[in-house]
């Protein structure tokens, strides 16, 4: 069996990792940070700690659903301590200093790293890409929709897609984005995309990419509906990442797309 550490597991997404473990016949948790305390029951043989050495001990992959400080101690570990284990990260809103170091820590153990776990997403990337660059001349908008606990925004995902879609086009997405329009602020420049975040309820997770032209649109939507579909993508990707050479990995690595 697989022992599986978990960064976030108290969380929307870590808890029900713990619930999808109980039901994997090849895996199950070896160990959970807990930054605080628990917050439900965890399988008896599971070892309970705020120690990153002793979660790094007692498991063999760790998925990380947590926040973004989190991550920068799990990614230290690795860096600086020696510790050795693949990581698959999946929290979102890290900044230059945290990407770096996710790089610096792919040199020594595999990671993978990608802002939704979800297969539909992982195609949708694809499709943006295609799209940006066949639609050459279509102005490009996202929108992403969230529940109204989410802290970062606008979400890893969207800017993600942003990215494909910049990509597509030879553009770099810093040049380019646009994050918010208020007041007399002229017409829309040919080459921005904008990435506009809303939040609400318990919205599990919505993105569209609006390709837009004169005469017709094309809108390309990704909905998740349960935020298993998270958890159940990082064990699946977890399974896979094992055995790996020390890389950067993306989720298309792993799927095979
Ligand atoms: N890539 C993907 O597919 C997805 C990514 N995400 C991302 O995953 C992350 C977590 O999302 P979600 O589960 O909704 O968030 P929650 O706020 O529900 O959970 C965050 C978890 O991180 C823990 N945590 C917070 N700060 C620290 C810290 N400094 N040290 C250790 N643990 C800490 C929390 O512990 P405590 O409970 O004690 O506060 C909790 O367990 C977000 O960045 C989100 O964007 C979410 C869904 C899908
Ligand atoms: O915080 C969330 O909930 C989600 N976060 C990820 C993101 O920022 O893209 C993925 C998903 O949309 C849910």
């Amino acid at each position: 069996m697989i022992k599986v550490g978990i960064l976030g597991s108290t969380g929307r997404v870590g808890s029900l990792l713990i619930d999808d473990l109980a039901n994997d016949e090849q895996a199950r948790v070896g160990a959970v940070h807990v930054f605080d305390k628990l917050k439900k029951p965890v399988p008896e043989d599971t070892v309970v700690t705020n120690d990153f050495a002793v979660l790094f001990e007692n498991s063999d992959v760790i998925i990380d659903f947590s926040a973004p400080s989190a991550t920068e101690a799990l990614l230290t570990e690795v860096v600086e301590n020696g510790a050795r284990k693949p990581l698959v990260i999946a929290t979102t809103g890290f900044n230059k200093h945290q990407q770096n170091l996710l790089l610096e820590a792919s040199k020594l153990v595999p990671v993978l790293y990608a802002t939704n776990m979800s297969l539909g997403v992982a195609v949708l990337n694809k499709l943006v890409h295609l799209a940006s660059k066949t639609l050459a001349d279509f102005d490009i908008e996202i929108v992403e929709q969230h529940h109204r606990h989410k802290v970062d925004s606008p979400s890893g995902t969207a800017l993600t897609l942003a990215e494909h879609a910049a990509d597509a086009r030879d553009l770099n997405l810093d040049d380019v984005r646009v994050s918010g329009r208020d007041g007399n602020i002229g017409a829309r420049t040919k080459d921005e995309i904008a990435v506009m975040a809303l939040r609400g309820g318990d919205i599990v997770g919505r993105h569209t990419v609006g390709l837009y032209n004169d005469g017709e649109f094309l809108e390309l939507n990704h909905t998740a509906t349960a935020r298993n579909t998270f958890s159940q993508g990082a064990i699946k990707v977890a399974k896979w990442i094992i055995g790996k050479d020390p890389k950067l990995y993306s989720i298309n690595d792993a799927l095979g797309l």
